[in-house]
């Protein structure tokens, strides 16, 4: 039996320059708040240091890059872990749902509302001209705000627990996205973005 088989269809968000499309709940054999025990529990979280302006920062979450190839991500080389089962079980089912290939993840844990990412793309060489990246959240939702480099346009996003986000075509050579801090009390957050590396 193909446990994805009855995978529900992800649905298409209308945006200019980009393809983004939203799935509420992705197929999985354990139960979200399973998940996001495990790879809180499973990961070998980093907390790694970014130079910015010649001063030496801790990123304000902390992370993991599972994948065959290394990556290098806002200027920090990742040496890359290989896929663990639960890992592969979540790629296998982002890649049922989108159509796509992935072959690393970049996990990212905001332990609550004060951990944050920056505005970015995901736009690297690396992963070709139209990047696929497919974004699982697990927890805590938090909203996702995208921004378009020249309009300075902005939409914000619900990530909520169980959900995949699909960012496609020409999104990260059009787009900003990242996750704001919010003074509101949350719970932790676990996000899994599927990259392909070529
Ligand atoms: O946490 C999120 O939803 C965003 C993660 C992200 O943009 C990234 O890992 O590049
Ligand atoms: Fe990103």
């Amino acid at each position: 039996m193909d446990l994805f088989s009855e995978e529900a269809a992800l649905t298409p968000i209308p945006i200019r320059d980009g393809e983004l499309a939203f799935l509420a709940q992705l197929a999985l054999p354990w139960p979200n708040e399973a998940v996001l025990a495990r790879l809180v529990e499973e990961t070998a979280w980093r907390a790694e240091t970014v130079v910015v302006y010649g001063k030496r920062h801790l990123q304000p979450r902390l992370s993991a890059w599972h994948g065959e190839k290394g990556y290098r991500y806002a200027g920090l080389a990742l040496a890359p872990l290989p896929f663990t089962p639960l890992l592969d079980t979540l790629r296998r089912a982002a890649q049922a749902a989108t159509g796509h290939p992935y072959n690393s993840v970049l996990l990212n844990y905001y332990r609550d509302g004060r951990d944050s990412m920056g505005m970015h793309s995901d736009n690297e060489p690396e992963l070709g001209p139209e990047p696929a990246i497919a974004s699982l959240s697990f927890g805590a939702t938090r909203s996702f705000i995208l921004r378009h480099r020249r309009s300075g346009e902005t939409l914000k996003l619900a990530l909520t627990d169980g959900s995949l986000l699909f960012m496609g075509g020409a999104l990260q050579a059009n787009w900003l996205h990242g996750i704001n801090k919010t003074s509101r009390p949350l719970g932790a957050r676990i996000n899994l973005t599927f990259r392909n590396i070529v």
